[in-house]
């Protein structure tokens, strides 16, 4: 079933496991792709907010690291290590095509604070109206929700922190890039025989119980966290979708409404 809704501002989310492959090393034909693809919708007159998670990943594989580091501090140097180098890289690839990306750092205490939350929400439309793709990331070397504990707190996860944004700019569409097709019915990786579900219209706990924690050492949330990004996203009148990360093109068919994932409905509540 397709919907009707039009979008205009567009908020994409990509996991670690869609920009690193299995052995760690940059997927540099997602990130390519990624950057086509959102830089073409910006010609097409969307506006578009990036959150990339990333840093810890990249980070471990630049520093020449056996393993993601397990120490907060070690994380949150790696973290700092990896951000650099994944903006460096955006900022290239986005410059192939004409566009001028802007980093943006958040903690949970940014967005809850009503005085930086206003001066981000300022910032975000200044850099929309200058046509500036915004490629936002939890502030990892100061923030430990999610880092430390694994688990979504103010902010916590990326998948939270997408929805929070995605409210925040008053988005009318939050697209989560995966290493998966969309939400199933059970875990694929433990229950091969598991079913795609095409649409949500409500999370109920039965739904809730069928998303399970992260797929490999590169993701973190797994389903879970992206089912609390609905919530948020719903609740706001954000329609979410959750897509495969190895066909960044699908975000043409998802901007129409087209089936592609899984998509959360949300009934429209802001202007
Ligand atoms: N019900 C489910 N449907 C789909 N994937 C699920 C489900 N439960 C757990 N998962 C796992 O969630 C993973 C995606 O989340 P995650 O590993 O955190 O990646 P990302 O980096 O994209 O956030 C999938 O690879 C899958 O193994
Ligand atoms: N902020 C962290 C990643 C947090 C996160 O949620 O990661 P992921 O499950 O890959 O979306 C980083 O940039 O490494």
């Amino acid at each position: 079933m397709e919907t009707s809704r039009t979008y205009r501002r567009l908020v994409v989310k990509v996991g670690t496991s869609t920009l690193t492959r299995e052995t760690g090393s940059l997927n540099l034909q997602n990130m390519e792709h990624l950057a086509r693809v959102l830089s073409d919708l910006e010609g097409m007159g969307y506006q578009v907010v990036l959150v990339s998670s990333g840093a810890i990943g990249i980070g471990t594989r630049k520093l020449r690291l056996d393993a993601r580091p397990t120490e907060l501090r070690m994380k949150q140097a790696t973290a700092a290590v990896g951000q650099c180098m994944m903006m460096h890289i955006y900022d290239k690839l986005f410059a192939e095509y004409n566009r001028t990306v802007a980093q943006i750092l958040l903690t949970g205490e940014d967005v809850d604070a009503p005085i930086r939350s206003q001066h981000l929400r300022n910032t975000f439309e200044a850099l929309l109206e200058l046509g500036v793709i915004p490629v936002v990331n939890e502030n990892d070397s100061v923030s430990s929700a999610e880092i430390e504990t694994g688990q979504c707190k103010v902010l916590g996860d990326n998948d939270t922190l997408s929805a929070i944004v995605a409210r925040l700019c008053g988005a009318d569409l939050l697209v989560l890039f995966s290493d998966i097709d969309g939400l199933y019915d059970a875990d694929p990786r433990t229950h091969p025989e598991a079913k795609l579900i095409h649409r949500v219209e409500a999370l109920t706990p039965e739904l809730r119980a069928m998303a399970g924690g992260a797929g490999t050492w590169r993701g973190t949330g797994g389903m879970a966290t992206k089912l609390n990004a609905a919530a948020i996203a719903m609740e706001a009148g954000v329609e979410m979708v959750i897509a495969n990360g190895a066909r960044m093109e699908a975000l043409y068919d998802i901007v129409e409404g087209k089936d592609v994932g899984t998509r959360f409905s949300a009934p429209k509540t802001h202007a």
